[in-house]
């Protein structure tokens, strides 16, 4: 056992648990040429008592050790009170002990041999990690942006700050709307990588044929149409967190892939020989059951087992009925920047009304409402919703088509969301290319003639209809006034919708582009109208 002498109390201090001297002394010398104290044990008892005495800012362990396995002193450093945060070493190879760490609750791993550049990314993290918890930075868990103060909530975001100190792989399940995405940038705004990029991917929006480029990146030439080198989804977020949305819409093809990426922390550009470190962390989330998409052999266990190291379960809200004055007082607050309240028959139907579409339908419902809203006030009329019995008074005039689609979701600043931006895609004449529809204003709808004439059953059915339009559209009213105010809005919006899917023939990243609304929003309206495409 060896000691550093006279450690200073403002110089980060490491402990090192290996029972071979000479992966010991490597980790001494390169960690002490970073400016640290070291301490370093060669079993479990040892680092025991070392840990016992003193206050480190990092914790590295082999696994195997001569009195017992590394993952015990995991376990012990977890839930210890120190809040230190502990990496493992593991052998060449067995990235499954790094998945029973992580889940144990280390922070990170590093596989031999060592390399020491990922060595020293790590010791910053860790640093980084520490340094956050013990700064007033901390506290960036009270401004979250995810509101609610019911005990879910609550658990919620202690549980993002536990997880913010990890680089483990995080799972997100939950309904559609429900706010997984939110909590991912919560996850990376309070960790370590804060200050590096944010990228999330819509898997489901990503054609297959472009998904390696899209992912990997690829080199100048790699194929036709490849003019110039461009990056993928891992460089975009390297040192940063990589959002896996809808994961679950990944096709086998490129889940295998991407667990190679993933397990070797490694990734290689089309048409490049070498492969590129890629160091990010991955959250995933989706809507589906993915133990049941793995029973159904759609999505892959050894994919499953590695990004579900840790699973963070939103709740839906109609769970949590209790946030919804609070959430809708920050939701009105930010959409109309003033003080608008809701009077206390709209908060009361909001209490009583079960959001299939979680949060996202409130924002919808409340923003709609804002536009009938007079003096400040939200009546129960304003909010339009289906069960709410309202006898809406004539509020000047009906809602315009923009209002009747969600606005486009805000990128925090210090986030970046990477759209697809094929360089090859065999995209159909009429339709412009996501990179072109993202630089261009969308065009206006032109008249699109009907297809696939087919009733189209009650607005409020429970059965989804196909996406086609009655002859001459749907009708409009000059004179006379909509019996149903909500049901003629919802006619509206499935009227316009269907026509931008079948000008973009049923691309709903195009559609969405073409609309000025997020592909995610796109989708949400789709299933809330219940449009499905005609075979
Ligand atoms: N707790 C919350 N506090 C404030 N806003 C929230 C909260 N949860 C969700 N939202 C808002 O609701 C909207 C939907 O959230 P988000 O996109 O994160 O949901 P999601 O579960 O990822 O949806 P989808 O499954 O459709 O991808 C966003 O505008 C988000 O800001």
């Amino acid at each position: 056992m060896q000691q550093i002498k006279n450690p200073s109390a403002s110089v980060p201090r490491i402990l090192v648990v290996d029972d071979e001297a000479h992966i010991r002394e490597l980790l001494e010398i390169t960690l002490i040429r970073m400016g640290m104290d070291v301490d370093s044990a060669e079993n479990l008892t040892i680092a025991r008592q070392y840990f016992a005495q003193n206050n480190y800012a990092l914790v590295l362990t082999d696994m195997r050790l001569p009195d017992g396995l590394g993952l015990e002193l995991v376990e012990e450093v977890a839930k210890s009170n120190k809040n230190t945060p502990i990496a493992v070493i593991t052998a060449f190879g067995s990235t499954d002990n790094a998945v029973i760490a992580l889940k144990a609750g280390a922070f990170d791993y590093v596989s031999k041999p060592v390399a020491l550049d990922q060595l020293r990314k790590l010791v910053n993290s860790a640093l980084q990690v520490s340094h956050i918890k013990s700064s007033a930075n901390h506290t960036v868990t009270n401004a979250s942006r995810l509101l609610g103060q019911s005990q879910a909530m609550q658990d919620l975001r202690s549980q993002i700050g536990r997880l913010a100190r990890s680089m483990a792989p995080v799972s997100i399940c939950g309904e559609s709307g429900s706010g997984k995405e939110l909590a991912a940038r919560e996850i990376h705004a309070q960790s370590a990588r804060a200050n590096k990029p944010f990228v999330a991917v819509n898997c489901g929006a990503i054609p297959e044929a472009l998904m390696e480029a899209e992912f990997f990146g690829y080199r100048k030439g790699a194929f036709t149409g490849a003019n110039e080198e461009r990056d993928g989804f891992f460089q975009a977020a390297n040192g940063g967190t990589l959002m896996l949305d809808e994961v679950a819409d990944l096709p086998l093809a490129m889940q295998v892939k991407l667990l190679r990426a993933i397990q070797e922390r490694a990734v290689r550009k089309i048409g490049a020989t070498a492969e590129e470190t890629a160091d990010v962390r991955i959250i995933s989330a989706t809507h589906q059951n993915l133990e049941e998409c793995v029973a159904n052999k759609r999505f892959r266990q050894d994919l499953y087992y590695r990004l579900n190291v840790i699973e963070l379960k939103l709740p839906s809200l109609r769970e949590r009925l209790d946030d919804v004055a609070l959430l809708s007082e920050g939701i009105l607050q930010r959409l109309s920047g003033k003080a608008v309240t809701l009077s206390p028959d709209a908060l009361n139907a909001l209490l009583h009304y079960d959001f299939p579409g979680n949060v996202r339908e409130l924002e919808n419902i409340l923003e709609r409402a804002l536009a009938f809203a007079n003096d400040g006030i939200v009546e129960l009329a304003d909010l339009a919703l289906k069960q709410a019995k309202s006898t809406l008074t004539p509020a000047g005039s009906f809602a315009s088509v923009d209002m009747l689609l969600d606005v486009a979701e805000k990128n925090t600043a210090d986030s970046v969301s990477v759209a697809p931006t094929p360089a090859t895609a065999p995209t159909p004449a009429t339709a412009p290319t996501p990179t072109q529809a993202a630089t261009q204003a969308p065009a206006p709808l032109p008249e699109v003639p009907p297809i696939a004439v087919k009733e189209v059953p009650g607005q409020n059915t429970q059965t989804p209809v196909a996406a086609s339009i009655p002859p001459g559209g749907f009708k409009h009213f000059d004179d006379e006034l909509p019996k149903s105010l909500p049901a003629y809005l919802e006619q509206v919006e499935r009227e316009i919708i269907l026509r931008a899917l079948q000008k973009t023939r049923y691309n709903k990243t195009q559609a969405a582009e073409l609309l000025g609304v997020s592909f995610r929003q796109l989708r949400y309206q789709i299933q809330k109208l219940k449009i499905y495409e005609a075979e």
